[in-house]
C-alpha cells in the first residue's frame, strides 16, 4: 500500500498558480523525484506534502490520512524533512542537533531519555559518522553536515524522509554518497523517499542501482509528467522543458550493466 498519495493537488500564491492536477503514489522502498527547472515549484509541492502550506485543492495523504489537517507533532510521525537550506545557529554538539529528530516523540516528558540518545547514536552510525558524536555541528562542512541532517531525519523514526535538492553544495565524492545513502535507506530500510533534484543523472544513477525509482518533470510544457528516468530524461523532453541540447549516453560498467547519464550540449538548442 502507498505510503503517500496525492490526489489532483492544486497550490497558489495567492492568485499565482504554481502546480495544479498533481498525483502519484510513493510506496514504502520507493524514491520519487520530483524534477523540473527553477521555480516550477518542487520546494512549495515539498512543503504542501510535509503539511507547511496548504493545498488550493485536492489532497495530500500519508499512511492514509491527510497530512493537510495532521497536527505538526502527529506528521512528525510520518515524516522528515532534510531541507535545502540550514542556517546553521547555536553550535550544539552534533548528538544533540541529531536528538531535534526525536522531539515527536521526547514532548511529552520534556528531555530525550536513553533510548533516545541511543536512536540517535545509531542514526550516526547508520550513516558511518558515529565519529561526529561530540564535534559543534557549526564547524561541520557542508557534506558532512548533509549527512547528520540525513541523520537526524533517520532519528526521527518515520516511513517517509522528504529531502529537498539533498546533494547541493556537495562535491563530486559527496554527492555520490549521499545518492548511495539514500539508495540504502530506501532498500534496507524500506523508507519511502521523495526528493526534490536538479540532475537527472541522479534518477539514472538509482535506476541503475535496480531501485524502484519514479520521476515527476513538472514544467512540461506547463504541465507534468511522470515515468522511469529513461522514459522521462529524453533528449526531446530536455529541449522541451529547458530548451536545451542533451544527449543522453549510455556506459558498461565493471559489473556489466548499463549506467544512462545525459549531458548538456547546448543551453539555447538550435531545435528550437
Ligand atoms: N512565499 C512565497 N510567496 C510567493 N511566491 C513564492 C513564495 N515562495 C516561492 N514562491 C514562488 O513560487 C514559485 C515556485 O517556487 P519553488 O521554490 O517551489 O520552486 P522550485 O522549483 O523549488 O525552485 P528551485 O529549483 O529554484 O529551488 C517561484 O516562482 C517562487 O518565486
Amino acid at each position: 500500500m502507498a505510503i503517500i498519495e496525492i490526489n489532483n493537488a492544486g497550490f497558489s500564491y495567492g492568485e499565482r498558480r504554481i502546480f495544479k492536477n498533481i498525483g502519484f503514489k510513493v510506496e514504502p522502498g520507493e524514491i520519487y523525484c520530483v524534477f523540473g527547472p527553477n521555480g516550477c515549484g518542487k520546494s512549495t509541492l515539498l512543503e504542501c506534502v510535509l503539511g507547511l502550506l496548504k493545498l488550493d485543492e485536492g489532497e495530500i495523504l500519508i499512511g492514509g490520512k491527510n497530512s493537510q489537517s495532521m497536527k505538526p507533532s502527529e506528521l512528525a510521525r510520518y515524516a522528515a524533512y532534510v531541507p535545502q537550506m540550514h542556517e546553521k545557529t547555536f553550535p550544539y554538539k552534533v548528538i544533540d542537533f541529531v536528538l531535534m529528530g526525536r522531539a515527536a516523540y521526547t514532548k511529552m516528558i520534556g528531555s530525550p531519555g536513553k533510548a533516545d540518545i541511543r536512536i540517535a547514536e545509531n542514526a550516526l552510525d547508520a550513516l558511518g559518522i558515529g565519529n561526529f558524536r561530540d564535534r559543534p555541528y557549526t564547524q561541520l562542512s557542508g557534506g558532512e553536515l548533509q549527512l547528520v541532517m540525513i541523520a537526524r531525519a533517520l532519528a526521527q523514526e518515520t516511513p517517509v524522509i522528504v529531502l529537498d535538492e539533498p546533494t547541493s553544495h556537495l562535491d563530486f565524492k559527496n554527492d555520490i554518497a549521499i545518492l548511495e545513502t539514500i539508495a540504502h535507506l530506501a532498500k534496507e530500510r524500506n523508507l519511502a523517499i521523495l526528493m526534490a533534484t536538479h540532475f537527472p543523472n541522479q534518477g539514472f544513477f538509482f535506476e541503475y542501482k535496480n531501485l524502484p525509482v519514479e520521476i515527476l518533470l513538472m514544467g512540461y510544457e506547463n504541465n507534468l509528467l511522470a515515468g522511469k528516468p529513461s522514459d522521462v530524461f529524453t533528449e526531446e523532453n530536455m529541449r522541451v522543458v529547458f530548451g536545451m541540447d542533451s544527449r543522453v549516453i549510455a556506459c558498461e560498467t565493471e559489473e556489466q550493466k548499463i549506467l544512462r547519464q545525459i549531458v548538456s550540449i547546448r543551453s539555447e538548442s538550435s531545435c528550437r
